[in-house]
């Protein structure tokens, strides 16, 4: 890749909220203090018995006592309450964390996450992971309770303290082989939380299909299909809970009982005092209270786990920009160097020397799945190519700040995600400051005018009030990218919910834009291609050839992108002009040699070129030539620069000449040996 802009690489993570790390802090002082506290309440409460015993005064002592276990329960009432601002701190920063990795990635980078999966990942998955740094405070803070219980108890007496010593290495490897099963069951519980959720949403996408099919009782069985997995997995926590929790019980009363043992020796011999035997099987009951941290390493292990996975998504590769700026007013001249894009080992993209003018208006074509999203995709750095470079106006889309991509370049989408608030907020959102007039100038445009007029407070009703049909949303996407298209305006099958009149008054609202820039459009219906100035023709992820739709027409592979030739084709299937029926009863089609009589909402007669060898007009309404039409000023075809790959005759190794300069005729000796133009020329064949 020779731009200069670089993806993130997997390791960085996402910018995002870090919270500090006094929060976590403060819960192991408070922690600590309560351990503290704790385990020096044997110690003063054994003085007290020995002096009460003597017959002293043991006031100090009582209130150091009563001091001791009220400094315990406030410092416990603070460990709680710092331990759910930690928790929920962390909670916000690694969903926040995780969120900006999702929404800052390369888009095409996290097509593999399923909704579900990402939820899960965002709400459970972040909330354990919260949980984790407070958990770790206290697992640490209750370290301090049994070592500083050992410590006293030395104080007190050592050979109970030696005896305790050598019972906690059990201790200690019933806890290890907790943490290291607990640790495998949890990250496959995690793994089917997030399968289940994503089974539901799948689901709930459907659930007209469902309905429609009457298969509620198989969808149900579907989704909970992974419950018994996720049932016997939470079975096995629980019993390596208990196992971890029996095996402690029998081990700490066992020890106590020793070092009780010990001690009573210890006593008999008079080494050591009855307040002294006290404090003594106290510290070792501390002591052994070890076993209590399983629940807190049970949360540690959990949250690790989490963190883990919200981590993928804090980072996924995203797009690194540069600094540069396009020069002033420039036409939005596309060109694809040298262009490789390769998913799963597989290249789904080659694109060399491919030119668009500036200012032209161009169709990608081709079959479901050869390239175009991708095309597109890489032309308006929605994803970087692996190998070669993209320049808008001679720059590398690299190269550039975001801000003068963005500015720059805008897209539409099949299903735009318009977000909340009102209609002309949807619209205003973007990279550009617009006014309402603004707004309701790219509402016309995109032939939303009248449907939003008729809600019940026009642009400004909130989406959520607004029920909107599938290509009324469609056009208040297209409207948000007109509004917002700065030399590039790339939509891809942004308008596959419009009928064909709709789309066509958007085509035309465009051209007469005072800013028409650029346009990179997907198109499945003919009559798209018909009307651009230029068609881009991918086959298997390769630029077949680059002409006009009435010179591409004459090949039989190009109308079989249509199902023009009879093959099964894509959708809005084509008449016989290749200018796509719109619904409009095509007469002579097909290979009657009878004229078609004009597509969608035409008057002038759209001629059969396939039989008659008439040159096909333009099915829009003009009658016109559908060649460098209406507002355009750039040329059409670069026939001197581009260099770009035109119609392949079928990669029969038949010369190709270019009619257009040189008025030769090309054959294309694929299938029917038929005269075919070609618009630009260039030595190489693609
Ligand atoms: N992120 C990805 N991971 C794996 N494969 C991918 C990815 N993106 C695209 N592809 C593959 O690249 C090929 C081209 O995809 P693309 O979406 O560009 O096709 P298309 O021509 O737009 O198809 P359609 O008309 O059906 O939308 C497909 O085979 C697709 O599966």
């Amino acid at each position: 890749m020779r731009s200069t802009g670089r993806a993130r690489a997997a390791g960085d993570a996402a910018d995002g909220p870090r919270p500090s790390r006094a929060a976590e802090l403060f819960v192991l002082l408070c922690s600590v203090g309560a351990a503290l506290a704790a385990v020096a309440q044997p110690l003063a409460l054994g003085a007290t018995l020995d002096l009460l015993l003597a017959g002293g005064a043991p006031a100090r002592w009582l209130l150091l006592s009563a001091a001791l276990l009220l400094g315990e329960l406030l410092l416990d009432s603070l460990t709680a309450l710092s331990t759910g601002r930690c928790t929920a701190g962390w909670t916000a920063a690694v969903r926040l964390r995780a969120l900006a990795g999702l929404l800052g990635c390369v888009p095409d980078r996290a097509r593999d996450l399923t909704p579900g999966d990402v939820g899960t990942r965002l709400t459970l998955n972040a909330a354990d992971a919260g949980a984790g740094p407070a958990a770790r405070a206290a697992l640490a803070a209750s370290l301090v309770t049994p070592v500083g219980a050992l410590v006293a108890l030395a104080l007190v007496d050592v050979w109970v303290a030696l005896c305790v010593l050598a019972g906690l290495p059990a201790l200690g490897l019933v806890l290890r082989a907790f943490a290291r099963d607990t640790g495998a069951s949890v990250a496959a519980y995690q793994r089917v939380q997030s399968e289940v959720a994503t089974r539901l949403l799948e689901t709930m996408d459907g659930a007209a299909t469902i309905a429609a099919a009457g298969t509620a009782a198989r969808e149900r069985a579907r989704v909970l299909a992974p419950l018994p997995e996720l049932a016997a997995l939470g079975r096995r926590m629980w019993a390596l809970h208990g196992r971890a929790l029996g095996r402690s019980g029998v081990l700490v009363p066992l020890l106590v009982l020793a070092a009780t043992g010990v001690g009573g020796l210890r006593l008999a011999s008079g080494a050591l005092s009855v307040g002294g035997l006290l404090a003594a099987a106290r510290y070792t009951q501390l002591a052994a209270g070890v076993g209590g941290a399983a629940s807190l390493l049970g949360a540690l292990v959990r949250g690790r786990q989490a963190r883990a996975r919200t981590l993928a998504l804090e980072r996924l590769p995203a797009l690194v920009h540069g600094t540069r700026e396009l020069p002033p007013d420039g036409p939005g001249a596309l060109e694809l160097r040298g262009v490789r894009v390769v998913r799963d080992g597989r290249e789904v993209l080659r694109a060399d020397a491919l030119r668009i003018p500036g200012g032209a208006t161009v169709a990608v074509v081709g079959r479901g799945g050869a390239g175009k999203s991708v095309l597109v995709a890489v032309a308006g750095r929605l994803t970087d190519p692996d190998e070669g470079e993209v320049l808008l106006d001679g720059v590398p889309l690299g190269a550039l700040s975001r801000e003068a991509l963005r500015a720059e370049v805008a897209f539409a989408f099949e299903r735009p995600v318009l977000g909340e608030g009102t209609v002309a907020e949807a619209v205003a959102a973007g990279p550009r400051s617009l006014s309402p007039g603004q707004v309701r100038a790219a509402l016309t445009a995109a032939g939303a005018d009248g449907f939003v007029r008729r809600l019940p407070h026009g642009d400004g009703t909130p989406l959520a009030a607004a029920p909107l049909s599938g290509g009324e949303h469609q056009r208040l996407g297209l409207a948000r990218a007109f509004a917002h298209a700065g030399r590039l305006l790339i939509m891809d099958d942004a308008t596959s919910s419009l009928d064909t009149a709709t789309e066509h008054e958007v085509d035309r609202a465009l051209r007469g834009s005072p800013r028409p820039g650029t346009r990179l459009v997907v198109a499945h219906r003919p009559s798209v291609a018909g009307r651009a100035d230029l068609v881009v023709w991918l086959e298997d992820g390769r630029v077949r050839a680059v002409g006009t739709h009435r010179e591409l027409w004459r090949v039989p592979g190009y109308r079989a992108v249509f199902g023009g030739d009879g093959t099964p084709g894509t959708r809005g299937g084509a008449g016989a002009d290749g200018h796509g029926s719109g619904g409009t009863p095509a007469f002579g089609a097909g290979n009657t040699g009878a004229p078609t009589l004009g597509s969608e909402n035409t008057r002038a007669p759209v001629l059969d070129a396939e039989n008659t060898g008439t040159p096909v007009l333009d099915a829009g309404n003009t009658g016109a030539p559908t060649l460098g039409s209406e507002n355009t000023r750039a040329p059409v075809l670069d026939a001197e620069n581009t260099g770009t790959p035109v119609l392949d005759a079928g990669n029969t190794g038949t010369p190709v000449h270019d009619t257009e300069n040189t008025r030769t005729p090309v054959h294309d000796t694929e299938n029917t040996g038929t005269p075919v133009s070609r618009s630009a020329a260039e030595g190489a064949r693609p």
